[in-house]
């Protein structure tokens, strides 16, 4: 249990010195400003006609939190408990590549951002700094890794994970929604990829079996080997009951939208599952992801934890996340802006914002834990 005495956390926030953005919109326009177009436009576009970015964040408005009063909320317990570990908060920082698109300290900032406030952070395989350095400046702080299955050669996903493993992340997040990327008309039409300007090769670079598995080592060659194996269409059940053994860690698959599919999860020995539909960036016309969100909780039924992910803007969406069911909810598109406008300060102060209407938002909806949530009357309309 990780209890904290509640205080007036508006008042503590009215502060003449204060200028940095607070809503989400405000917040998107200063990293708009800060950034150059074909960055901006790879973090806030989604795929196609963009209908489920959009219905990410409006569907969180078809759910009301019923409250209920007077009951002693002077305490609060934010504490969640995954794979037999306590984690302060049960906010996440989502994996989200190629992060020095948004600051020259990319990850560093954010991974030291999140370990300040107690936030596990969950590094890309295409981030910028890799698992090693990432560690170097952050210690033991929690961390999960997320891998994108190399398809060319498996042995890289397994030493990638080995790694991850050896520097003392504590899960290992196989997304599985992103076989091949999205169809990104923005990104077309800015003529965009960090992928192929280098901004996700630092796992690579440093992993032996993946520098072994190419011609030669120049710029050239790195980039096509990542382009190759990340492409990965052909990975099923087979390769994941295969990872699973490989490694000693909790495996989590993100992108879970179906509750069959979350059934064949448990079946196949899968630890956690992250309900996402990757910000609307991969398959556009799907379901919102918080409208997926209760029928997998249903299927799974309490027998592993289920995470959230997409469209969280805010501490209430978190806490309606939670309310429906989620264990532990993904932040993603704010905390990049919050790197691109302030580095690891930014992102302090985005992450704090979310954390501090998450507790406000608990606390007048009449309960004392983060565990109690489920107990929240949520109505949809
Ligand atoms: C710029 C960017 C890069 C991302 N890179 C990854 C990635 O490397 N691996 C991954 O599993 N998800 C990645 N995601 C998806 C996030 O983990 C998360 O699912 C998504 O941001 C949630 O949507 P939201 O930010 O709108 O809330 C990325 C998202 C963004 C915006
Ligand atoms: O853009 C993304 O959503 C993503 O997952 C990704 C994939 C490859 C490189 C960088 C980011």
């Amino acid at each position: 249990m990780i209890t904290t005495r509640n205080n007036d956390l508006l008042l503590q926030n009215i502060d003449p010195s204060e200028s940095f953005p607070v809503s989400f919109e405000q917040l998107e326009q200063a990293a708009q400003e800060k950034m150059g177009k074909g960055a901006f436009g790879y973090i806030h576009s989604g795929a196609g006609r963009e209908e489920t970015l959009q219905k990410n964040v409006s569907s969180f408005s078809k759910y009301a939190i019923v409250p209920r009063f007077l009951n002693d909320v002077t305490e609060l317990d934010t504490s969640v408990q995954l794979f037999g570990r306590t984690y302060a908060t049960p906010l996440f920082i989502a994996p989200v590549g190629v992060q020095k698109i948004a600051h020259e300290d990319g990850e560093i900032a954010t991974a030291q951002a999140a370990a300040s406030l107690g936030i596990p952070f969950i590094q890309s395989t295409v981030s910028s700094y890799c698992i090693e350095e990432v560690t170097e400046a952050t210690g033991n702080s929690p961390k999960w890794f997320q891998l994108y299955w190399s398809s060319q050669n498996e042995d890289i996903s397994y030493s990638m994970v080995q790694r991850a493993e050896a520097a003392g992340y504590e899960a290992i997040v196989l997304t599985v929604d992103t076989v091949m990327l999205g169809w990104r008309e923005e990104d077309v039409n800015n003529q965009y990829s960090p992928l192929m300007q280098g901004f996700g090769k630092a796992n690579y670079v440093n992993d032996p079996v993946f520098m072994a598995s190419l011609p030669n080592d120049d710029d050239d060659s790195i980039i096509q080997g990542i382009v190759d194996n990340i492409y990965h269409p052909s990975l099923s059940w087979k390769q994941v009951v295969e990872l699973k053994k490989r490694t000693s860690l909790p495996i989590l698959l993100k992108g879970i939208l179906h509750p069959e599919d979350a059934k064949l999860a448990i079946e196949n020995g899968i630890d956690g599952i992250i309900v996402s539909n990757h910000g609307g960036r991969q398959l556009d016309g799907v379901v919102a992801s918080i409208d997926a969100l209760r029928a997998v909780v249903e299927a799974v039924d309490g027998k592993i934890p289920v995470l959230f992910d997409s469209g969280v803007r805010r501490g209430s969406d978190v806490v309606k996340a939670l309310a429906l069911g989620a264990d532990a909810v993904l932040v993603g598109r704010p905390f990049v802006y919050g790197l691109a406008v302030g580095g690891q300060q930014g992102v302090e102060k985005v992450l704090s914002n979310i954390l501090q209407e998450m507790k406000v938002t608990i606390s007048l909806s009449g309960i004392t834990s983060v565990r109690d949530l489920r107990n929240v009357t949520i109505v949809k309309r």
